[in-house]
């Protein structure tokens, strides 16, 4: 028989890996339907005007630590699609909608331009790029009191990978708080559970007055997120005194 690329061994080979890798896109995005059908935190974000389930983590969160209060000054790293700027505003008052409380302040960055969030500010810069702590604390007016970040690196596929990567985001993103955080200020951020998160641990432990690590009930059970909260910043001086 005459080879002509359908027939080919190399054409039927080149065949079934695309046919493969379809089935497998196709199974995992009908996985994904499925389970934002049936995700009761997907329901209630549409219900309540939440961008998106992530915004219960942060409840979740706040309403076991309370550092989002009236007047609070929040970053938000990595914003988008805006679910904690939303929570933030609520929670620090920082649309004023209740004039006998103190006013709060949201700064959120991300890569990308996201739809407005009333009453907070967001920007499109990349958190690593130079000066962007003073940038930062420019647009809030002084040092935050609070720093979040639930940032995200693009996923490889890679379990181990993307276990460095986020690690690797986390540390960073807990320097740009050493940065701009007020003494007595919180930092919480996302990390992936997987053993390479020690020396991130050590350095928080070193410039914070206790660190928690929790996995909020809005965190999907299959997935090895978690959340470290730490409260209590020492400031620059003081950790270096320890
Ligand atoms: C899981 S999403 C955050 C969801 C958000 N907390 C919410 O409630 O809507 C993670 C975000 O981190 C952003 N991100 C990742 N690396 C970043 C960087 N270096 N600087 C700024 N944003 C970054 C991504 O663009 C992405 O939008």
């Amino acid at each position: 028989m005459a080879k002509t690329p359908g027939n080919s061994g190399r054409g039927q080979r080149d065949l079934k890996v695309r046919v493969k890798t379809a089935r497998g896109r196709r199974s995992s995005s009908t996985r994904w339907l499925e389970r934002q059908l049936n995700d009761p935190y997907v329901a209630r974000a549409k219900r309540e005007g939440y961008r998106g389930r992530a915004a219960f983590k942060l409840i979740e969160l706040d309403d076991r630590f309370g550092f989002l209060k009236p007047g609070t000054r929040v970053i938000d790293l990595g914003c988008a699609p805006g679910g904690w700027c939303q929570v933030s505003v609520e929670r620090t008052n920082a649309l004023r909608s209740n004039s006998n409380k103190a006013q709060g302040f949201v700064v959120g960055l991300d890569l990308r331009e996201i739809e407005a969030v009333p009453g907070a500010e967001t920007h499109v810069l990349d958190f690593l790029d130079e000066g962007a702590d003073v940038t930062a604390k420019d647009w809030l007016g002084g040092p935050a009191d609070v720093v979040l970040s639930d940032m995200a690196a693009a996923s490889s596929g890679h379990k181990q990978t993307d276990h460095l990567r986020i690690v690797a985001l986390c540390e960073a993103a807990a320097e740009f708080a050493f940065d701009v955080l007020e003494p007595g200020g919180t930092f919480v951020a996302k990390v992936l559970a997987g053993g390479a998160e020690a020396t991130l641990q050590a350095e928080l432990k070193k410039r914070f007055e206790k660190v928690a690590n929790v996995k909020p009930p809005a965190s999907r059970s299959d997935s090895s997120e978690k959340y470290v909260v730490a409260t209590g910043f020492k400031g620059l001086a003081r950790a270096s005194d320890d």
